[in-house]
């Protein structure tokens, strides 16, 4: 029910088939890549050929966060590149229904990424062109930032809403989601959570154990689980 995605840009990305590999052994479900364009966030990160790479490494679900401006100009490079989920921003396009849209056309999965300050209000047209939804628990753009607190507030509306709808989407939650916050995130209807430098990529403990780690934080939750 709970599902562990490792953010690959908090890997050693000198040593990034070693991480995957190890990562895939510990049983992880499946990898965060973010694709940020200097643009639409202040940051750069991975790109089409590191994808293709991790393609080539592992058999798991690759998820795609991308934070760049027009994502419809990269839906097939990065369908191409061997990618299984694409989430994009509102901000972010100008033909959000049509992104998403062109996702799905794509084989892909379509998740909406929702930044801190975006209103839940941008998924009401958009319950059937969406997979299912990134809730960003920082501002988008670097790891290592500080969990902001209302957002558990909005994970519960956003629950709420889904059940209302008669929707199981799945949220997967992103930024600072480590020991701190996983058990709430969890209690208040996450599924997805994305290791980041908080819980997998720690330098305090293997891999494996950063994963079992974050187990053991579900198992709080959901002892069944
Ligand atoms: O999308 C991201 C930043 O925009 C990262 O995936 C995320 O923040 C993970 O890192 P950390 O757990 O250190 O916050």
């Amino acid at each position: 029910m709970f599902e562990i995605g490792p953010s690959l840009m908090c890997a050693d990305l000198g040593n990034l088939e070693r991480d995957v590999r190890e990562l895939d052994q510990a049983g992880v479900d499946f990898y965060h890549i973010d694709v940020m364009d200097g643009e639409f966030v202040p940051n750069f990160t991975l790109g089409p050929d590191i994808v293709k790479r991790v393609r080539g490494i592992t058999q798991k679900p690759l998820d795609l966060h991308l934070m760049v401006n027009s994502p419809e100009r990269y839906v097939s490079m990065f369908a191409d590149a061997g990618a299984n989920r694409i989430a994009v921003h509102a901000e972010s396009t100008t033909n959000l229904q049509g992104t998403l849209s062109a996702i799905r056309s794509a084989g892909l999965e379509a998740g909406l990424a929702i930044s801190p300050a975006t209103s839940l209000d941008v998924l009401d047209y958009l319950y059937d062109v969406t997979d299912y939804i990134v809730l960003m628990t920082v501002n988008p753009g670097f790891a290592g930032q500080h969990f902001i607190e209302s957002m558990y507030g909005k994970i519960s509306n956003l629950k709420t809403r889904l059940t209302e709808c008669g929707l199981d989407t799945p949220i997967e939650v992103d930024g600072n989601i480590g020991a701190q916050t996983v058990p709430e995130c969890a209690r208040r209807g996450a599924t997805r959570f994305i290791g980041g430098t908080s819980a997998i990529f720690r330098s305090d403990a293997s891999l494996a154990d950063n994963v079992e780690h974050m187990r053991a934080l579900f198992a709080q939750v959901m002892p069944a689980s």
